[in-house]
């Protein structure tokens, strides 16, 4: 493995904050106060993790981040105080703390999900803290990725809110990590209360997994 290079970004452009294209897809006309405490806090952890697994032998930097550590845990005296209102939605839900897309939850990398015409899409590229086989994202993640995405599009045009009651995902090939993919997702047909979902994940357009989903609004 070679230096550490966190290639999944804040955003898909590798802006620090989503763009208005981003608010647009979360379905907000006007993005939410900032809470930059939160969202930096979890862009260091992220930047954190990825480290603890990789190696780096600079002391000043372990030293910087040995002070940064005590700064916050005095900083961090009321978490039970701390609502999960993420100010910077990017997955199409206004109260988004989930690990895959929040912004303000370390374990995501983050992913936005955008509209393009009848699908949900994201563009992301994970790094080494993903990793189940060597260079390989773990399957269980590529799951998360797929739930979410069709979460997405099982809630894009205006149908009562709905949980995953079946999602079954094909693992064609390795999702790489360290490299651009793309997870796409769509409603295939409704009846009723249930949404019929599929989606892919997609390695230079071709899949590296396929999911087909269950989707049903509570009665
Ligand atoms: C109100 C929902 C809100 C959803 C979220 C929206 C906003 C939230 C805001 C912020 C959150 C932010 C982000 C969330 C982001 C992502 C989440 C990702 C997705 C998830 O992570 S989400 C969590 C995991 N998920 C669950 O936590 C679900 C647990 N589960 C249940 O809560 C129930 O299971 C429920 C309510 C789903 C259904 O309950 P139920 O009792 O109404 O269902 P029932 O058994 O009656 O089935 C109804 C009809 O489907 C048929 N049917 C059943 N299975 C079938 C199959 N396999 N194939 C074909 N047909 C099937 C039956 O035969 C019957 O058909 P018929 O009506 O014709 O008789």
């Amino acid at each position: 493995m070679g230096q550490p290079s966190p290639v999944a970004q804040d955003s898909p452009t590798g802006q620090d904050s989503p763009t208005e294209q981003d608010h647009a897809a979360a379905g907000h006309a006007e993005p939410a106060a900032r809470s930059p405490y939160a969202e930096h806090t979890a862009r260091l952890t992220r930047s954190l993790a990825h480290a603890l697994v990789s190696e780096n032998d600079d002391a000043e930097l372990a030293e910087t981040v040995r002070a940064l550590a005590t700064r916050l845990l005095d900083a961090s005296e009321a978490p039970a105080a701390v609502t999960v209102d993420d100010p910077h939605p990017r997955s199409g839900f206004r109260r988004d703390i989930t690990p895959i897309t929040s912004a303000v939850n370390p374990l995501a990398p983050p992913m936005a999900i955008r509209r393009e015409g009848d699908e949900s899409v994201s563009d992301v590229a994970l790094p080494l803290q993903y990793q189940g086989p060597p260079a390989r994202v773990h399957g269980g993640i590529v799951a998360l990725m797929l739930d979410q995405v069709l979460g997405n599009a099982a809630h894009s045009t205006g149908l009562p809110g709905a949980y995953t009651r079946e999602l079954t995902i094909t693992y064609d090939a390795a999702t790489p990590l360290d490299r651009p993919v793309q997870v796409v997702g769509r409603i295939d047909r409704v009846e009723g209360r249930k949404r019929f979902m599929s989606g892919e994940v997609l390695v230079d357009g071709a899949p590296s997994a396929r999911a087909h989903g269950l989707w049903i609004s509570p009665r």
